[in-house]
């Protein structure tokens, strides 16, 4: 795999399930990645490492996942220029609600673009969108990507029709 220009980065190994369709949209438009459990509170050193040297590693972009009092994503936005995408995880007890008010409501200064609760896949399709600004070949696949989507709705909106008639 060449140079990887997304960094994902979750507080636990157990947020992967949330943070693999991040990794599938990332490897959909062949963008190299990297994954890795790094814990604002578990691991505050490694978190800082990894952050400050997001950016001179090569990384452009990128997306953190964390569930609960889910400081990570501002944490690492604290410690690096990069952009910083937060995908709040919802959790057993009070469903992703505390996670994305950990993550979204960042001070002035620091932001961190929060998708929504269990929002991995779109993270991974904002950190596409956010390399596409820079790279015109990227953005017209991302243009295809919008296109096909278009499609699938005018196709379910044709079979729903076809059932209509159907059922009368
Ligand atoms: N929110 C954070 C941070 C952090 O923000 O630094 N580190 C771990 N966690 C979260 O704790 C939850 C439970 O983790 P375990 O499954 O390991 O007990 C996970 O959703 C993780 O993101």
């Amino acid at each position: 795999m060449s140079h990887p220009v997304v960094g994902i980065v979750m507080g636990s190994d157990s947020d992967w399930p949330m943070m693999q369709p991040a990794a599938e949209a990332l490897a959909e438009f062949g963008i190299p990645y990297e994954a890795h459990v790094v814990s604002a509170h578990r691991t505050p050193r490694r978190m800082l490492d990894y952050a400050e040297g997001a950016a001179g590693r090569g990384l452009r972009v990128i997306v953190a996942g964390a569930g609960g009092a889910a400081h990570l994503p501002g944490m690492v936005a604290a410690a690096t220029p990069l952009p910083v995408i937060g995908v709040p995880r919802p959790l057993d007890r009070l469903d992703g609600l505390d996670s994305l008010l950990s993550i979204v409501q960042m001070p002035a200064g620091v932001p961190v673009a929060t998708v929504g609760i269990g929002g991995g896949r779109n993270a991974g399709l904002l950190a596409v969108r956010i390399l596409a600004a820079s790279d015109e070949e990227l953005r017209g696949r991302v243009e295809r990507f919008q296109a096909d989507l278009a499609d699938g709705v005018v196709a379910r909106d044709l079979t729903l029709q076809e059932r209509l008639v159907t059922d009368g």
